[in-house]
């Protein structure tokens, strides 16, 4: 099964955090940290930079590495890195999202994660 490797950002402003919609595709409707796929050659914080400037129209800054995902979808194996970022400038645009919420510590668990999402929220939630 081919793999691919993701990279996500989990952005923290205060005690919240910032999860988006998927406003497209395969998995359109399913809450995620934004970010994608990382091309080759490059650096996996230079990735989220780019991503979440295409899809947010904001400048991050990337911190620590949270974890790493494994997980089998039926038709691929998902790799995907989770960091810590922040907002260095910009509003959060959603270009390419449906919604976006942010979420605190009690609420971590209302929205539909995608599913290889469950595998990082006790890591977030412990951290928060
Ligand atoms: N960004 C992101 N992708 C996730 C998460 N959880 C999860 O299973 N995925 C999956 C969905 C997609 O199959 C894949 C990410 O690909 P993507 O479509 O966002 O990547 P991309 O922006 O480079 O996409 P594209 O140009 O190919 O449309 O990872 C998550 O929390 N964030």
């Amino acid at each position: 099964m081919n793999t691919i490797n993701v990279v996500a950002a989990v952005i923290k402003h205060k005690d919240k955090i910032f999860a988006t919609q998927r406003g497209y595709g395969e998995f359109k409707g399913g809450w995620e940290f934004p970010g994608g796929k990382v091309e080759s050659g490059e650096e996996p914080e230079a990735a989220l930079i780019r991503e979440i400037q295409e899809e947010l129209n904001t400048e991050i800054k990337v911190h620590d590495m949270i974890g790493t995902i494994e997980y089998d979808y039926p038709t691929f194996h998902l790799r995907m890195s989770c960091y810590w970022c922040s907002v260095v400038s910009g509003q959060l645009e959603l270009l390419e999202h449906e919604a976006a919420r942010w979420l605190g510590r009690d609420e971590l668990y209302s929205v539909s994660w995608l599913p290889a999402d469950w595998q990082v929220l006790g890591e977030i939630e412990g951290e928060m």
